[in-house]
């Protein structure tokens, strides 16, 4: 069976320097996967390529087998596409608009109304058939760009920071519709946020400086990012002093005067080390976590490792 994406060692460079170098991917399932990298990292260089927007210096792709250099037509039959700023014309109605992607996407005539209402039914945007996108909001905008993406019902939809510039209501439905339709597509969705990509992603794969620095399952990437300190609230806490006491912290930080977060080398057994300390020294432990650390912090520490 064929892959749904599959690039082979691709580089891309706009005049003297290279965009992304040598980037491998295989994708087979269903499912979102997160591209995760800083600004300017390539994320949408490989996306352009990938749908062939724009043409690669180096290397190939194929969707679900289609080389899409040689037969880019079938190829992009194959791709829905939702850039950063969803593609609406704001002077059409809903209906309108996806009739005309529609027809751009190449659905059969007398199959467009049909594709029409689905796509619409399954972004929840049924009820704003008629009214002008101009007048719509910014999270029923992003629906309507989801819409236009899946109404040919292709294998794969790439969307390109999805969730940037939407309000935390809106980031919840569009989350919840994200995954919605992941269940029958494979989503391949970029963003430079990484707890977003934590919340949507049954994979991930990091581009830094138009490299693949890690590529997994976001429980491998869990498993990955050893915790490396401590979180932990009491009722009557000591100084950070005597905390620093305690063997293996390195050191203290008071997020509140009551919650401290530990920092600490070595064994994970911390933990068990600074009840014992708690019910000896009357500290009245409330609660204490590992802590994963910061995720922006795991990001840079990720990235600047694999480059080296
Ligand atoms: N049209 C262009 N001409 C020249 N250089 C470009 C062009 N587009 C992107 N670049 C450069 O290529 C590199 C990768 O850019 P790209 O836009 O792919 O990154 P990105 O990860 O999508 O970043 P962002 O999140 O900011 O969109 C950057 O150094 C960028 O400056």
């Amino acid at each position: 069976m064929n892959s749904i994406v599959k690039i082979e060692k691709l580089s891309h460079k706009y005049s003297a320097s290279w965009a992304i170098r040598d980037i491998n991917l295989e994708i087979n399932q269903a499912g979102v996967i997160g591209l995760l990298g800083s600004n300017g990292a390539g994320k949408s260089t490989t996306m352009n390529i990938l749908c062939g927007v724009l043409k690669q210096t180096e290397g190939k792709v194929y969707i679900n087998g289609i080389d899409m250099s040689k037969q880019p037509q079938a190829a992009k039959k194959q791709i829905g596409f939702l850039p950063q700023q969803p593609p609406v014309y704001t002077d059409l109605t809903v209906d309108e608009y996806l009739a005309y992607c529609a027809a751009l996407r190449l659905v059969e005539n007398k199959k467009i109304k049909a594709a029409v209402e689905e796509a619409k039914e399954r972004c929840g945007i049924a009820h704003f058939s008629t009214r002008l996108i101009r007048n719509l909001s910014g999270g029923y905008r992003q629906r309507v760009g989801i819409a236009q993406a899946i109404i040919h019902k292709p294998a794969l939809v790439v969307m390109d920071e999805p969730t940037n510039g939407l309000d935390p209501n809106q980031l919840i439905e569009a989350r919840k519709l994200i995954k919605e339709i992941a269940q029958e597509h494979t989503v391949l969705l970029s963003s430079h946020i990484l707890s977003e990509i934590h919340l949507l992603c049954r994979e991930v794969v990091m581009i830094e400086s138009g490299r693949i620095v890690f590529s997994d399952t976001m429980d491998a990437f869990n498993n990955y990012v050893q915790p490396s300190s401590v979180l932990m609230k009491m009722e009557n806490p000591p100084v950070a002093a005597e905390l620093q006491k305690v063997a293996g912290v390195t050191r203290v930080e008071f997020l509140t005067e009551r919650q401290a977060r530990i920092y600490f080398s070595g064994d994970t057994d911390i933990t068990e080390r600074l009840v014992s300390a708690s019910v000896q020294h009357e500290w009245r432990l409330r609660e204490i976590s590992l802590d994963k650390g910061l995720l922006d912090d795991v990001f840079k520490q990720l990235t600047t490792q694999s480059i080296q």
